[in-house]
């Protein structure tokens, strides 16, 4: 078949007839314009071009073969005929090269904190603000964090801890460390290879890796990247077409993962403004005028049509007749429903909000770890359940307060992505490494020789039902003006 010229697909630059190239293939698309869950808008946007670069960070790449009909797959493009859009210089592109190039050494990186402050310098403003973004005025983001500073350590001293071992199981999988790289989207938009950059870091680490059902790389890649006997989850949003789910959950089983968590917290996804003000909005359009704009769809709105919010506790035996693997309930947020989980046999929960991108106001998983443990021991429950939290995790010592109330690891996200979005997969393993490194330190200086030793008496906890320190309320803060202000007294 010969290759198809750039000015043929041009001729298809609209609602009527639209074609568009990908990594060097024309695709007719017009019929499934309705269908896509991020809208039209961004599809007819690339009308008649190449939309490669804008495709790449959200789609897996076996995604056309997958749900588009082969009729449409149009065949190979002669890339040479293909005009290439004349992109204007973008100054803000252009400065933010410019702080790429002058980043830090990666060695000048002493804690995760370092890599989210030179991420959010070079970070593309979209690929920063799906990342960085939680609900609202991310009181609960920054909640999940300020939570652990309501925690102070009881250490014991004069114990022999020369020998400190920071390794544990999960789910019956071994595991260097009690935590693991849990599920985040779109691996992409931070770097161009994706996901498969935290495979071969959590590889080096002996880490865990939850793989995120809405992973830039396709579900092979990621599992394809696994070395030896390392330690791979599912991480599940559940279709409202349950035959897609049923082979999403038999086939990652086939492939080798090791348990399932069912995210729950998401019926919808939040409602996240810094990723919605940094998407696409058609030059085009012209709010003024009347006409609709179309950046309603964050990232994270637009990848998400498909998610069932009509999943409840009556479908758990449904998973457990599909799958041996263990099954974990993610983004469970009151103990009343750890209860239910073991209940309804499911081996792990995981009490999280989602990063602080869904509800508001939801409590950070360390305070929900806090009301469960005592009340599982009073039911007798405490072994009939792994617990995990994730959220706001930034420092070794916030994993070790996890594990002093009991959990059994704990999920970080965000400080990954800016490591592997700042510094590529050294970044990654350098983040794991120090924390590792804090871990160990930590061990030693609660007097703790293993993860086994770790438990409530380390830790005085009075502090943290106590919401005295809530977060600032930021956005509020900036813009209220009191009547107490001289230019709002009234004349
Ligand atoms: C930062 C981040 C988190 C996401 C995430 C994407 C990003 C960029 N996405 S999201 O697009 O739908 O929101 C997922 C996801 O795919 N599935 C999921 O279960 N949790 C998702 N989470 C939540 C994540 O699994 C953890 O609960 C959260 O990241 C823990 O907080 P920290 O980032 O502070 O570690």
């Amino acid at each position: 078949m010969a290759a198809l010229k750039g000015s043929e697909i041009a001729e298809h630059n609209d609602a009527k007839s639209c074609w568009v190239i990908v990594h060097g293939k024309a695709y007719d698309v017009t019929e499934f314009l309705p269908e896509h869950p991020g809208g039209q808008k961004i599809i007819l946007k690339y009308a008649g071009k190449d939309c490669t670069e804008e495709f790449e960070p959200i789609h897996p790449p076996d995604t056309l073969d997958k749900f588009l009909d082969k009729s449409k797959h149009l065949g190979p493009v002669d890339m040479g005929t293909v005009e290439q859009e004349v992109k204007e210089e973008d100054p803000e592109e252009a400065e933010r090269l410019e702080r790429v190039a002058q980043k830090p050494l990666l060695s000048q990186c002493y804690n995760l904190h370092d890599f989210e402050a030179v991420a959010r310098r070079t970070m593309k403003k979209t690929a920063w603000g799906y990342y960085s973004s939680a609900a609202d005025d991310e009181i609960t983001m920054r909640e999940n964090h300020s939570a652990y500073h309501r925690i102070w350590f009881r250490p014991r001293v004069l114990v022999d801890v020369e020998n400190v071992d920071i390794s544990t199981t999960m789910l019956g999988s071994k595991s260097s460390v009690p935590f693991y790289v849990t599920a985040t989207a779109l691996g992409k938009l931070g770097d161009p290879e994706g996901e498969v950059v935290l495979t071969r870091a959590a590889h080096k680490h002996g880490v865990i890796q939850m793989i995120p059902t809405l992973a830039s790389c396709s579900f092979d890649e990621i599992c394809d990247t696994r070395k030896g006997d390392q330690v791979q989850w599912l991480q599940l949003y559940v279709n409202k077409d349950r035959k897609i789910t049923q082979r999403i959950v038999q086939y990652a089983e086939e492939r080798g993962c090791k348990a399932l968590f069912i995210t729950v917290d998401a019926p919808q996804l939040g409602r996240r403004e810094k990723d919605m003000r940094s998407k696409f909005t058609d030059p085009g359009t012209n709010v003024q005028e009347g006409q609709e704009t179309d950046n309603s769809q964050g990232a994270a709105r637009a990848i998400s049509s498909f998610i069932d919010p009509s999943l409840s506790w009556k479908d758990i035996p449904w998973f457990q007749s599909i799958t041996k693997m263990p099954i974990i309930i993610k983004g469970v947020q009151r103990v009343e429903d750890v209860v239910k989980a073991v209940e309804a046999g499911c081996q792990g929960v995981v009490l999280s909000n989602h990063g602080g991108r869904q509800l508001e106001f939801a409590r950070s998983g360390i305070e929900i770890l806090a009301e469960t443990m005592p009340v599982l021991r009073e039911l007798g429950l405490e072994d009939k359940i792994e617990i995990y939290i994730d959220g706001g995790v930034r420092r070794a010592t916030d994993v070790l307060k996890a594990i002093c109330l009991g959990a059994k690891g704990v999920g970080i996200g965000r400080p990954f992505l800016y490591a592997m979005s700042a510094y590529g997969q050294p970044g990654v393993e350098r983040a794991m490494q120090l924390l590792k490194d804090e871990m160990e330190m930590n061990m030693r200086l609660l007097g703790c020789n293993r993860i086994e030793e770790l438990n409530p008496s380390l830790l005085d906890t009075r502090a943290l039902f106590t919401h005295t320190s809530t977060p600032p309320d930021q956005l509020f803060g900036s813009v209220y003006e009191s009547l107490a202000t001289p230019a709002q007294r009234p004349k």
